[in-house]
């Protein structure tokens, strides 16, 4: 078998402190049982998001020294302005600090009180910012996206008979747009079929409905389309990318996953009305039109990012160490989601720890002893994360996962290896993990800061 490696090698590296049982074991009861609230210094192998911890390339930290730091028509916008067009094919652009300067700008635009806003499973930003704009999130992906051990290859695709019902209940004009998301985060990083966004596109055009893609990791859906959808073996991911956002009708974007730099987002869009309101309201939140929140700098970053996410060799090396670890894993028979997705291994803390309630917090359990066990750091995506309804009761999702996110050109092999070996020592003695409870609940996204004690 022809072994195959990264189509990179290491210029510069960033020295990690090894912890001790007994450090990380003080640490975490500090951090509240909260994997959010441990310092970065604490943590050997840090899987907690690929948000912004992507390794830029020596061509990216070049572009850093060509910030054009002019308030106004700064060159770099223009640069990036250039890129989306070129790649994505999007006729505006709105620059935001990142996803979610983006989304609040979109919502506030398209959402009235009361209008329904259909998505591909939720996520917690998008929808916060469509309920904080008056709109009730509705989910409208296909069943087998709840179902863990389901091994439907696209589990991010639209369920159009689900969107039919919400038409005919509420009415075509009751629906702000179609939110959807290329890869699903919380459904494992799954992804949506070009034929899918094909009917998508088809339906909502009879309709009047607005198609609004969340964009973060297309590049990876793309990758999936490539290798596992009929008739796109030969397309590049470059002309895939494109050939999906030519089926909706603006887009945003978290520029910190697939575009590989530490901050940054923008707002797409082809209708110019939407784009001109937004555009106003960028100024309101956000900084002028030109900068979006952002540095020349880090624009010019985002934009070679841009072109670099849809290298074929770049992709092809990415999803190849998610695929890797997630192998590792199954040989040690530990549970996770398939099929396996772009951005990292979804371990299934519900068959990990089936004596735990999910009201004594399964995923949040699991991430704090993965971390006790090496100082590996995962996310909670599970009961904690879902949140609450408008009544304050508290959503039980089907999926009750841990994520291990692996951040682009950061980790080695070897770093996978110890990952699955962690998970698997702490899998040998699940029978003995005992749940938490919540002892502090904030208001928004509680995930982010809540803090849990054992029983
Ligand atoms: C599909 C999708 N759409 C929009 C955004 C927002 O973009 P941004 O505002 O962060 O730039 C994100 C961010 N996802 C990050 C960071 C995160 C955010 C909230 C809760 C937990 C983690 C993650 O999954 O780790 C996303 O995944």
């Amino acid at each position: 078998r022809d072994s195959w490696a990264e189509p990179y090698k290491i210029k510069m590296v960033e020295l990690l402190k090894m912890t001790t049982a007994e450090q990380r074991k003080k640490a975490l009861q500090e951090a509240g049982f909260n994997t959010f609230l441990l310092k970065s210094e604490d943590v050997y192998i840090d899987l907690l998001t690929d948000s912004g911890t992507n390794a830029m390339s020596d061509i990216q930290w070049s572009g850093m020294m060509l910030g054009d730091e002019a308030y106004a028509g700064s060159k770099n916008y223009y640069h990036l302005e250039d890129a989306v067009k070129d790649v994505y094919g999007y006729k505006y652009l709105v620059p935001t600090h990142q996803g979610r300067g983006a989304e609040n700008i979109l919502s506030q635009i398209m959402i009235k009180a009361g209008d329904i806003v259909p998505g591909n499973m939720y996520f917690t930003t998008t929808r916060l910012h469509q309920e904080l704009a008056g709109g009730v999130f509705h989910d409208v992906i296909i069943d087998e996206a709840h179902d863990s051990e389901s091994d439907f290859p696209f589990k991010g695709n639209v369920d159009l008979n689900k969107v039919e019902k919400l038409v005919q209940e509420y009415g075509a004009e009751k629906i702000a747009y179609i939110c959807v998301a290329v890869t699903v985060n919380l459904a494992g990083g799954q992804p949506v079929s070009m034929e899918n966004l094909k009917a998508v596109r088809k339906y909502t055009e009879e309709k009047g409905i607005k198609v609004m893609l969340d964009m973060t990791r297309i590049a990876e859906n793309a990758y999936f389309i490539q290798q596992k959808e009929e008739g796109f073996r030969l397309k590049t991911i470059a002309e895939i990318v494109k050939e999906i956002c030519s089926y909706t009708d603006g887009a945003t974007f978290s520029g910190k996953k697939d575009a590989l730099v530490n901050i940054g987002g923008f707002l797409a869009l082809n209708d110019y009305d939407i784009f001109e309101e937004a555009r106003n309201m960028v100024v309101v939140y956000e900084g002028l039109h030109t900068y979006g929140g952002l540095a020349g700098r880090d624009m010019e970053a985002m934009s070679i990012g841009i072109y670099e996410s849809v290298q074929e060799e770049h992709m092809k090396a990415r999803i190849g160490q998610v695929f890797y670890l997630g192998d590792k894993m199954r040989e040690f028979g530990v549970p996770i989601v398939t099929p396996i997705g772009g951005h990292g291994i979804f371990v299934d803390a519900k068959q990990f720890l089936p004596h735990v309630s999910q009201d004594d917090f399964p995923a949040q359990t699991l991430a704090a002893e993965i971390y006790l066990d090496a100082g590996i750091r995962t996310m909670e995506r599970g009961i904690v994360s879902a949140g609450r309804n408008s009544k304050g009761e508290n959503y039980h999702p089907k999926l009750e996962l841990v994520r291990f996110t692996i951040p682009r050109r950061v980790y080695t092999q070897a770093h996978m290896d110890v990952i699955a070996e962690s998970t698997a020592r702490v899998y040998e003695r699940r029978n003995q993990i005992k749940g938490l409870k919540m002892i502090y609940e904030p208001k928004y996204l509680r995930f982010f800061q809540a803090r849990f004690e054992k029983h």
